[in-house]
């Protein structure tokens, strides 16, 4: 099977992360808002502790945004926010905040939570906060704990918390499965897409996008890059001769074969019926006409056999590089002339020929 780059979940996964990213910094910019608002009218209450901490809090999160501003770190501007807000609400239950609402303000803590962690982090913080929480509740005496709730209070207080959290958690594991599923079939069809059925191998759309990029990389950088345009011999005859599922199974076998002899960087489409392309990135023509004969020589004397019957199959390819042309559509029409020739020629051969001495071999001596 041709190497396909499989690109789309982690161009989803980081749009994704850019929005969780983008509401943390306004949930935090509100978060600072109300903290300061909050702090304020507790002031105005006379609570100076009480606004004094929340002020210190509205500043934890003001520094949480300036150093994801500095550091663009989203895992530790997602670390910070959580920590922030799992200590500001340690402190609302510990002291009761204004007249005892403190704990109100935990019902933000679930879907919060389980919208910034993986499920199995979100249950693990929740139940360690909800464990703190029935310390508080259940030692008053403790240290540091000012607050003293009703049993009525803490009974409803738990019980609510623990059907917003199921809520939650059930809400945002549909939410994963649905995404993941949307994401399992757009990376089925776009694989579909750029692949040919029958044989695996990248289609002709697929190529001609690698084609320009390769170009591109060509203007770019000046690297040198070469194709072989092959087309199976008489195949019409193959296909009248043994019939089309024989037909089929030569143009696979013959796929496999080819991707045994071509480089892992090289790329190879079905071009069109019984046509095929190689990319050869990096490759001079030479070396893809040395190339373009080994593959030519193993066809030839490969065995192809379709239901105990043996069929001759055999190649003619074209070859073109870059060098030789200004663009792409010229590579093509360029290579397609030679694969003209070498049908022209008698078949079973490559084209050009290379110019040799006289005593040494032309690659594309085979079959003249
Ligand atoms: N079995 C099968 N045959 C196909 C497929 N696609 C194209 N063909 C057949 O390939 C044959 C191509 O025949 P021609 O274009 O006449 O060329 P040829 O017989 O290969 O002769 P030359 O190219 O001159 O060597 C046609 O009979 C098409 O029907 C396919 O997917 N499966």
């Amino acid at each position: 099977m041709t190497r396909l780059p499989d690109t789309s979940q982690q161009v989803a996964d980081e749009g994704e992360e850019e929005r969780v990213s983008r509401l943390l910094t306004g949930l935090s910019a509100m978060a600072i808002l109300f903290l300061l608002g909050i702090g304020a009218k507790a002031w105005f209450a006379t609570h100076t502790h009480h606004a004094f901490s929340l002020w210190f809090f509205a500043g934890l999160v003001a520094m949480n945004m300036l150093s994801f501003a500095r550091s663009r770190n989203r895992r530790h501007q997602k670390a910070g926010m959580i920590s922030i807000v799992g200590l500001l609400f340690g402190y609302l239950i510990i002291t009761g905040g204004e007249s005892n609402t403190g704990p109100l303000w935990f019902y933000v803590f679930p879907p919060l939570l389980f919208y910034l962690t993986d499920l199995k982090t979100g249950t693990a913080v929740l139940l360690f906060c909800c464990l703190l929480a029935v310390v508080v509740f259940q030692f008053p005496e403790l240290p540091l704990v000012t607050a003293e709730y009703s049993t009525d209070f803490k009974i409803r207080f738990f019980a609510t918390l623990t059907f917003e959290s199921i809520f939650c958690f059930v809400l945002e594991a549909s939410r994963l499965k649905a995404r993941n599923e949307l994401m399992d079939m757009a990376r089925t069809h776009q694989h579909a897409a750029r692949t040919d059925e029958l044989t695996g191998l990248s289609n002709r759309r697929d190529m001609q996008h690698r084609l320009n990029e390769e170009y591109s990389r060509y203007r770019r950088s000046g690297h040198h890059f070469s194709i072989v345009l092959i087309d199976l011999d008489l195949f019409k005859r193959i296909n009248d001769d043994y019939g089309h599922d024989a037909g089929d199974h030569v143009l696979r076998a013959f796929s496999e074969l080819m991707q045994t002899v071509i480089r892992q960087t090289d790329v190879a489409a079905r071009w069109g019926g019984e046509e095929f392309l190689i990319l050869l990135p990096d490759t001079s023509l030479l070396q893809a006409l040395t190339l373009a004969e080994r593959l030519r020589s193993e066809v030839a004397s490969a065995e192809f056999s379709f239901a105990g019957q043996r069929m001759p199959v055999t190649i003619s390819a074209g070859i073109c590089s870059i060098a030789k042309t200004g663009s792409v559509d010229e590579l093509l029409k360029q290579a397609d002339v030679h694969l003209y020739s070498a049908k022209e020629d008698g078949r079973n051969r490559v084209a050009p020929r290379v110019r040799t001495s006289p005593r040494e071999t032309s690659p594309s001596g085979a079959g003249s």
